[in-house]
């Protein structure tokens, strides 16, 4: 027994140490390349014994034993090539005998078996099949374009997080990984791996299960331990694994629920949808997914990382770059990492445990006067009434796009038609966000809201929807053209009534716009001559309350808070005005159950039959009255006056209108034969556009005249600066109606030298009814009567002081004392 033991011990101590010997004196006598000499067992793992640096050793165990050298790894032979001779035998002329890959047990524990790639040991049938899928459907030169919207949205992301993290550190690494998997994701199964609220966790998956299949494996290197889990390598990326694969088959469940649904058509097959379609099984996928995302993503993030390390550390080479990218990038998704030279610095580049860290510092945001400590640039519009003003003034001096602090609120600033056109038409979409002020969500809430959205939402989209079709359509605002005549009719007889006295004009087209508008909301007048000014006092009021600066937008400590008790009152205004449409609204509730069925089709009828709540009605009414009436009267009122103050205009019109009108009646029918009258009312919003500032947000990080535009900062557009810019009108302070005559310059909002009415997703929906109803009454005051000023006051005299609220109103409202011109009916 004894001697048997014996024997197997000398066995199990001799045979390896002969085998090792003779595997050793093999490689010393065959004509291997030549490399340092190997230890026993070992061999020369000790010269790569740092993992991390081995390409470093090789390059220099190069330099001794030339540019093809061999080791061994325990077990096994290395040959390593350091030169280009090398690399061509190696790759080239042997590439198909040299086209297996070593690969290391401790991923064989997730791709045995099945078809893989990177995980492929030699080019099967298999990994032939897998590769031309690939080819085919992750990188065919179509595929590749058909993706590039796709990608350039992700690197845009990236720049928006890039922003939002202005003058902090970033981690270039992880963003980039971020961007990477998610571009690598998108093309794999159209959605994105990593989202914002994974933080860091699955990035840190894929990066563990990368560090695991990288970690020296002594099974791969000592037959003796194969089979063995000696380092728990396998045990841990098995244990990945059971994190990772979960999410894989959330995603492919998903899309087998689609397919079986019917799918969605419009969607483009992508590569998921082409392995499920060829009967890939369920862990066949979450492999071949996995190892997409682990060889492409750390690769290409590494790559990222690394170019931007090597420019921040040759500013030469970095300023070249930004100079190209200046030139030849337009449009909004110009990179600001690189932008336009000297607008944003690299400040310092420094290494610390493991990665570069940059600290970026940018001073891209357009100019602007230097803002104060905390209050920034509030002093400049201390004068809110006269903002426009003093916008248009700074322009002067900054330049057509500005940037100003409110508090802690960056404010950019377009002054000309070509910051204009960028903010409105080019950036539409990202600029279509609104301020609203905390005074007015109050009312607003959670309703569905038009003026008062922050941005263009589903909802918004909506309630537009029904604006439009029910409020403003061609066919509504013909079926409508009589009220609107009676309406006008009604306000003539007033000022007949008013003969020779002094009215005030703008209080009286207040009741008329409103009136128009409520018999577009329920068929009935909502200000009575009963009710005097109450009601209107109550919709001036919610406009101020709504228009007041409210410190709670500016400094984020009074966020929440309501010290200037904005909130309180605009809750107070809208207590009183609510009940008053709720009597309305009942009515139009009574009537429709009663079955009054020819009055069903008006607005509030529609929103009834939409089941909207009383208190959605409520806001509705309210802020479609808040927009509409202000802007009307306030359009007729500068009207009226630049007409008073040109008598030469008055006269023409006048005379256009005795010429053109047959009776003492203006109707809706011939205002498209009255060019002299249409071009008064356009240079009359020229001149005093009633919304001088349009007023949006930024709802994503963009570039507008090359400056970055960060997300969420407000930007607006001075109309008013826009319509007097010299560079665009000839002698642009004068009241010049000709200058319009036979002009292609429209509302529409294609012009931007000219955009009373805005222009893109949030233009002025109501522009068909103002439009209409702006001429008319017009024209029916000046048919009508002759106009004096009260007290002696000339023409040259009248002021056309301003005063800024939510619309450009006259300072001093405009009094005039009517005097019937008694026309005669023709008929
Ligand atoms: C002369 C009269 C008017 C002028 C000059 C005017 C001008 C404007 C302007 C410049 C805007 C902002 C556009 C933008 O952001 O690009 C606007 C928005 C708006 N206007 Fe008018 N408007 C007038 C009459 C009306 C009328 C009569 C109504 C309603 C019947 C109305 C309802 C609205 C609404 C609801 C918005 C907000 C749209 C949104 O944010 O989606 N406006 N208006």
């Amino acid at each position: 027994m004894e001697e048997t033991s014996l024997f197997i011990l000398i066995l199990l101590v001799v045979l390896p140490v002969y085998y090792l010997v003779l595997q050793h004196r093999k490689l010393k006598f065959c004509s291997y390349p030549p490399g340092p000499y190997p230890l026993p067992i070992i061999g020369n793992i000790l010269h790569l014994s740092s993992n991390d640096t081995a390409h470093v050793a090789l390059a220099n165990l190069a330099k001794i034993h030339g540019p093809i050298m061999s080791l061994k790894l325990g077990a096994r032979l290395l040959i390593v090539g350091s030169s280009h001779e090398a690399a061509t035998e190696l790759l080239k002329i042997h590439d198909r005998v040299m086209c297996g890959r070593p690969v290391p047990k401790t991923l064989e524990v997730l791709g045995d078996n099945l078809l893989t790639l990177v995980g492929a040991k030699s080019c099967t049938e298999n990994w032939k099949i897998l590769r031309g899928i690939f080819k085919t459907e992750l990188v065919a030169s179509e595929v590749i374009n058909s993706n590039a919207t796709m990608r350039e949205e992700k690197v845009k992301e990236l720049i928006d997080l890039l922003m939002e993290k202005v003058g902090k550190v970033v981690h270039i690494r992880d963003l980039v990984f971020t961007t990477a998997a998610n571009i690598v994701s998108r093309l794999l199964f159209s959605q994105d791996f990593i989202g914002i609220e994974d933080e860091r966790k699955k990035i840190n998956l894929v990066k563990e299960i990368v560090k695991l299949a990288s970690t020296p494996n002594v099974a791969d290197y000592f037959p003796i331990f194969s089979g063995l889990d000696v380092q728990g390598l396998r045990r841990n990326t098995l244990k990945c694994r059971e994190s990772l694969y979960p999410l894989w088959d959330v995603i492919v469940d998903g899309r087998k629920e689609s397919i079986k649904s019917g799918g969605d058509s419009c969607k483009n097959k992508d590569f998921l949808d082409v392995l499920l379609a060829n009967g890939f099984s369920r862990n066949q996928i979450n492999w071949i997914l996995t190892e997409m995302i682990l060889v492409s993503v750390d690769i290409t993030s590494a790559a990222v990382e690394w170019m931007m390390a090597e420019l921040i550390k040759n500013p030469e080479a970095m300023n070249k770059l930004g100079e190209e990218l200046a030139k030849e990038i337009r449009g909004n998704i110009k990179l600001p990492l690189f932008s336009v030279s000297g607008n944003m610095l690299f400040h310092k580049a420094f290494l610390d445990d493991d990665y570069y860290h940059i600290r970026l510092k940018f001073c891209s945001y357009p100019p602007g006067p230097y803002p104060l400590p905390i209050i920034g640039n509030i002093l400049q519009l201390s004068r809110k009434d006269t903002a426009h003003v003093a916008l248009a003034n700074l322009a002067k001096i900054h330049g057509p796009i500005m940037s100003l602090k409110l508090g802690a609120r960056l404010l950019i600033v377009g002054s000309s038609h070509e910051v204009a056109t960028e903010i409105l038409k080019i950036h539409d979409r990202v600029m279509c966000g609104r301020p609203v002020p905390q005074t007015l969500e109050v009312l607003g809430g959670d309703l569905l809201t038009l003026i008062g959205a922050k941005y263009c939402t589903e909802n918004w989209k909506i309630l537009r929807g029904i604006f439009k079709t029910e409020l403003v359509a061609s066919e509504v605002m013909n079926s409508n053209t009589t009220m609107r005549e009676e309406k006008v009719k009604e306000l003539i007889d007033l000022f007949m009534e008013k003969e020779g006295k002094v009215v005030h004009i703008n209080d009286v087209v207040y009741t008329t716009v409103t009136n128009i508008l409520s018999r577009l909301f329920f068929l009935k007048d909502f200000i009575g001559i009963e009710d005097e000014r109450k009601k209107i006092n109550l919709i001036q009021e919610v406009v101020k309350l709504g228009s007041a600066l409210n410190v709670a937008d500016y400094f984020p400590i009074f966020s929440g808070l309501d010290v200037q008790g904005l909130r309180r009152k605009a809750l107070k205004c809208c207590g009183n005005l609510y009940p008053l449409w709720e009597v309305f609204v009942d009515g139009r509730k009574e009537s429709i159950k009663s079955g009054d069925s020819c009055k069903d089709k008006d607005f509030v009828g529609v929103l009834l039959s939409n089941g909207f709540s009383r208190n959605q009605i409520n806001w509705i009414l309210t802020e479609v009255t808040i927009s509409g009436v202000d802007t009307t009267s306030a359009a007729v009122e500068w009207m009226m006056a630049e007409l008073i103050k040109n008598p030469e205009a008055m006269n023409k019109l006048c005379e256009e209108l005795a010429k053109e009108i047959s009776g003492n009646i203006v109707r809706d029918s011939d205002l498209p034969r009255l060019p002299y009258l249409n071009a008064c009312v356009k240079e009359s919003l020229r001149l005093h556009p009633t919304v001088a500032l349009v007023l949006r947000t930024a709802t994503e990080t963009c570039e507008v005249m090359n400056y970055t535009i960060p997300k969420d900062s407000e930007v607006w557009v001075n109309l008013w600066a826009l319509g007097r810019d010299p560079t665009k009108w000839d002698d642009p302070f004068t009241f010049n109606p000709n200058r319009f005559l036979g002009s292609n310059l429209s509302y529409m909002g294609n012009n931007f030298e000219y955009i009373p009415f805005g222009s893109g997703k949030r233009m002025c929906p109501g522009l068909p009814l103002a439009t209409r109803t702006v001429p008319l009454i017009v024209a029916s005051l000046v048919h009508s009567f002759e106009w004096y000023l009260p007290d002696d006051t000339t023409p040259a005299d009248l002021d056309m002081d301003e005063k800024l609220g939510v619309t450009l109103q006259k300072a001093n409202p405009l009094l005039l004392i009517p005097k019937s011109k008694a026309l005669e009916i023709r008929i």
